[in-house]
């Protein structure tokens, strides 16, 4: 299978770099989740990934090869950029029906993407008839057509209802379990973290992080733990014979930071200490990117104080 490589990309819209020398790589069998603010590079890296956009200097390749070098492009990557693309007067069926045409598609492929997609039953209807959610399946249809090795989608949950959403999140499962390459772009953490086994974060530009998801959020949120008890002093002072602060809430349960439930719950039990609850609250993506993010905007914002 199929690697998307990018290689010291770099992408500027006159005095301004939209993509900062830029290396990674997205490996296949698994879904990687691309990050980063406004602003940051995703859809300029897509686009240059894509052929949309040449780049200043650098390269980005699939398989090895440019995407403007693809004999059949469809057939190796998919990609949902703006699913507003498709032309409001076609059918969904018609405009599927075009686009395999136009690729050297089998036509039974429009019928399986179309099943596999939910969009059977609106199969028949013209596009401009069609709703956020349902535009967004019809580009995802576009996407998987090819059956293609790589798959990139940008923020593919956009307009999709929970199911839909639920929906997505299996798919994109299914064809990293497939050993196909997938990179998705969203602005929702919790959504991202549903999927993503592999992050890449971009910050103006430039690369800020290329990692496994739990690595990322282990390296920057630190785990806690959460009790309840009905003898608090006991909890108390068997934490604070071992070094740990425990922080009371108003409804009567106990947060220990910088903890682990292992540890934590094997002293208590040592100490003999009644507990209702010892839960562990693992650090979420949302905390770990705004932390990383945060780090980045004091660093940019350093030289202007300078
Ligand atoms: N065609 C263009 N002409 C000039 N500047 C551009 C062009 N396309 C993008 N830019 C600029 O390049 C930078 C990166 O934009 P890009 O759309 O790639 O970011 P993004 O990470 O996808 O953001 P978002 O999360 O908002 O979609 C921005 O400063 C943007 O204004």
């Amino acid at each position: 299978m199929t690697s998307i490589d990018v290689r010291d990309l770099t992408k500027e819209y006159g005095p301004r770099r939209a993509v900062d020398r830029l290396t990674f790589s997205v490996r296949p069998g698994r879904v990687t989740g691309f990050l980063g603010p406004n602003g940051a590079g995703k859809s300029t890296t897509l686009r240059l990934v894509l052929g949309l956009d040449r780049p200043t200097s650098g390269t980005a390749t699939i398989g090895g090869q440019a995407y403007t070098a693809l004999r059949q492009p469809l057939r190796h990557v998919g990609a949902l950029l703006d699913a507003q693309a498709a032309h409001g007067s076609r059918t969904g069926r018609d405009h599927l029906r075009a686009l395999a045409a136009s690729n050297r598609i089998a036509v039974r492929r429009v019928e399986e993407v179309l099943a596999e997609t939910g969009l059977a039953p609106a199969a028949r209807r013209r596009v401009r008839t069609y709703s956020l959610g349902m535009r967004q399946r019809l580009g995802i249809a576009a996407a998987l057509l090819g059956d293609p090795g790589s798959v990139l989608l940008d923020e593919p949950s956009n307009g999709l209802d929970p199911e839909g959403i639920v929906w997505i999140r299996g798919l994109l499962r299914r064809l990293a379990a497939e050993g196909r390459t997938v990179l998705v772009s969203s602005h929702l953490m919790n959504e991202t973290a549903s999927f993503a086994d592999h992050l890449v974060v971009l910050g103006r530009g430039r690369l800020l992080a290329d990692t496994p998801m739990r690595d990322f959020i282990d390296a920057r949120v630190r785990p806690r733990v959460r009790i309840r008890t009905t003898d608090p002093t006991a909890l108390t002072s068997a934490l604070a014979r071992h070094g740990h602060d425990a922080e009371e809430h108003a409804d009567g349960h106990w947060t220990v930071h910088h903890a682990r439930v292992d540890d934590i719950g094997r002293l208590l039990s040592d100490a003999g200490v009644p507990l209702l609850e010892l839960t562990a609250e693992e650090g979420t993506l949302e905390q770990a990117y705004l932390d990383l993010t945060a780090a980045e905007a004091e660093f940019a914002a350093r030289p202007q104080e300078a």
